[in-house]
């Protein structure tokens, strides 16, 4: 706890706020830092569930802004003590163009940071990616690593070509000098697959599988192990890192961190069937039922209809030859870097993320019904 003396003091900003980490982020701060006095919350389409944190001691500002625009950006973080910045593209489907996705992760980053040095904002959170690291596009596994284990880190596709630039500038910015002469800490958490209370993914793989008589079909060998961490535990750990910047400035400035928890590890179909199975869905198949060439070639087949039918309608499928490279490439983090540098231990167990997020599908469905 902070001392009195410090008590609701502290400005942050948090970008992508309404977004489904940055809901929990916002929710988390609010229960987790006694030091806050004003929390901002900065997203292209604000969520009305932001009534009702407009109640409580924290005084709640709500900023409908785009992180692609400089100034608006500038304005919001005028005062701020602290930014994370959670708001990105994440698209890995086709639904935004290259360029557009470029434009709010790289831009808007760039914005974000060149809004710290002219209002003086100190510390800054990046929410990065595991994908900024791998899997490549030569499909290498990354077993078990952590952030200092060697990958040959190489990507086409622009979502995580655009996160790897980004924390690239957000890494290369801390010590700059902000406004008022002091440096400019910054920091990126890189999260594998978050899963968790409202995850829209799961939804819509919930959806396909009621579509298909309460069943999936495994696509995806069993041993393919795909790191995944639960949404709550990830914002504990932005929390935590906002937090200790100042203190650990020296030791923390300028790291990245990848968010881990106590989630097992399995491969991305046995791993949403410990929510989906709880659900009623049942995952047909101890080994895929068609080979992978056939796969790719649906996968491959999907990338030319949603070419061919763009000028008339988006088509952008769950299956194309990223997301099918992605899911089948092992790619699993074992790490206690952030424990080392700012003493982060998961704040649910796994058994408690489970729970969770079951809940939230239960009643997902009984609200549908
Ligand atoms: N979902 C996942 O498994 C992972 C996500 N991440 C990163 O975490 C961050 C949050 O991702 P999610 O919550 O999953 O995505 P999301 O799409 O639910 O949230 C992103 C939020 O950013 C906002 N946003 C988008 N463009 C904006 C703009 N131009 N200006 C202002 N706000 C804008 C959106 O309105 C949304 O509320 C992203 O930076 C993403 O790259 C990293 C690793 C895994
Ligand atoms: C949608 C994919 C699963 C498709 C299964 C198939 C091929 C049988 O239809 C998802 C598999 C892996 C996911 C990605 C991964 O968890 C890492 C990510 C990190 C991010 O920063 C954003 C999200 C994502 C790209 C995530 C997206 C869905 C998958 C590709």
């Amino acid at each position: 706890m902070a001392d009195s003396a410090q008590a609701q003091t502290l400005v942050y900003l948090v970008t992508g706020g309404c977004g489904f980490l940055g809901e929990h982020v916002v929710r988390m701060l609010l229960q987790q830092e006694p030091r806050l006095r004003e929390l901002r919350i900065f997203d292209l389409h604000l969520g009305p569930w932001l009534e009702e944190l407009k109640t409580g001691p924290v005084q709640v500002t709500t900023i409908q802004g785009d992180v692609t625009q400089a100034q608006e950006v500038a304005a919001a973080m005028t005062g701020a003590h602290v930014v994370i910045h959670t708001a990105g593209l994440v698209d890995v489907f086709g639904r935004a163009s290259p360029e557009t996705i470029h434009e709010v992760n790289v831009q808007g980053t760039k914005n974000v940071i060149e809004a710290c040095v002219q209002t003086g904002t100190r510390f800054l959170v990046y929410t990065s990616s595991m994908e900024v690291v791998g899997p490549n596009v030569k499909g290498h596994p990354f077993y078990r690593g952590n952030e200092d284990t060697p990958y040959e880190a190489v990507h086409r596709h622009p979502y995580p070509c655009s996160k790897a630039l980004a924390e690239q500038l957000v890494l290369e910015a801390n010590g700059r000098k902000v406004r008022g002469g002091l440096p400019l800490v910054t920091c990126a958490l890189r999260p594998t697959g978050i899963y968790g209370e409202g995850h829209q993914i799961m939804r819509d793989i919930y959806n396909q599988g009621l579509r298909l008589g309460g069943r999936l079909f495994r696509a995806i060998p069993a041993s393919v192990e795909h790191g995944r961490v639960y949404v709550g535990n990830v914002a504990w750990m932005h929390v935590l890192v906002a937090r200790e910047l100042e203190q650990r400035a020296a030791v923390m400035g300028g790291q990245v961190y990848f968010c881990y928890d106590k989630s097992p590890y399995k491969s991305y179909e046995d791993f949403n069937m410990e929510f989906l199975g709880p659900c009623g869905l049942r995952l047909v198949g101890t080994r895929p039922l068609l080979p992978y060439w056939l796969l790719m070639l649906l996968a491959a087949l999907n990338a030319l209809l949603q070419w061919l039918l763009r000028p008339l309608l988006l088509y952008a499928p769950l299956l194309n030859p990223y997301t099918l490279a992605m899911a089948n490439t092992t790619f699993t983090v074992s790490t206690n870097k952030a424990q080392r540098h700012f003493g982060y231990k998961p704040l649910f167990s796994w058994e408690e993320s489970r729970t969770r997020t079951i809940r939230w599908m239960q009643a997902m469905d009984s609200s549908a019904q």
